[in-house]
């Protein structure tokens, strides 16, 4: 199975118009999973599919009239820094970024992060998250610069009592999309054209399909 990647199948079970992929990155602890449930929590009920390593979370919404089926990734068990499996980074179409308050070190790595991120996905949005704020508000006044200087969307939230969880995956879920339908990527373009070649040559056979149908000598 082509996980990453537009799975027919799936736009019909889940009658949706799009797909997306947002991948989740962090140290340990940090909140990632708190995050994702806390989100997918207020709605619809998501189909779960654990692995040691990997839960994929399904959620459906609908954006301007059209059903998005949305892949959440989320991965556990990164006491430091270990180098993710290519196909996490397969085909996502933004990332969420999280690290913990509570615990410099979390931050002090995003960078390690975000260039693993980059050498993937070059040009994917990427949100950061400073998790569990409600351990402490004093830390929205502390200067975060990371986000800043690379120039990325920041936000102070708490999985535990939910301040700004919906809008940032929202927000992801926007980006996402945009991403999606305008990339520049070259190898996203690459992607897109054979897609549209595989459409192509499916309406091409179902046309000649119909041709031989109608060429068919009547029985009667
Ligand atoms: N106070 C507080 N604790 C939180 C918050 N979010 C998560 N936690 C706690 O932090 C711990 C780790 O949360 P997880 O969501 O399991 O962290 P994770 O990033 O998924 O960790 P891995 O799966 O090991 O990579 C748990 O004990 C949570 O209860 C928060 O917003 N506030
Ligand atoms: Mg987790």
């Amino acid at each position: 199975m082509d996980a990453g990647g537009i799975s027919d199948l799936d736009l019909d079970k889940y009658d949706a118009d799009e797909q997306v992929k947002i991948i989740c990155l962090g140290d340990s602890a940090v909140g990632k999973s708190k995050l994702m449930e806390r989100f997918l929590m207020d709605g619809y009920r998501p189909q779960q599919l654990s692995t040691y390593a990997l839960t994929l979370y399904k959620y459906t919404t609908t954006i301007n009239g059209q059903t998005v089926l949305v892949d959440f990734w989320d991965t556990a068990g990164q006491e430091c820094f270990r180098s993710m499996h290519p196909s996490y980074y397969h085909k996502a179409h933004a990332c969420i970024m999280v690290f913990d308050v509570q615990r410099k070190i979390t931050y002090k790595n995003l960078p390690i992060w975000y260039k693993e991120l980059r050498e993937y996905r070059p040009e994917i949005p990427c949100l950061v998250v400073a998790n569990k704020i409600d351990a402490d508000m004093k830390v929205t006044q502390k200067n975060f610069s990371f986000a800043k200087k690379q120039g990325l969307p920041f936000y102070f939230v708490s999985a535990a009592d939910g301040t700004n969880v919906v809008k940032v995956f929202k927000d992801a879920i926007q980006m996402a999309l945009s991403y999606k339908r305008n990339s520049n990527d070259f190898m996203d373009e690459v992607m897109r054209e054979l897609e549209n070649f595989d459409l192509d040559s499916k309406e091409e056979s179902s046309a000649k399909d119909e041709e031989t149908q109608e060429g068919k000598p009547d029985s009667a």
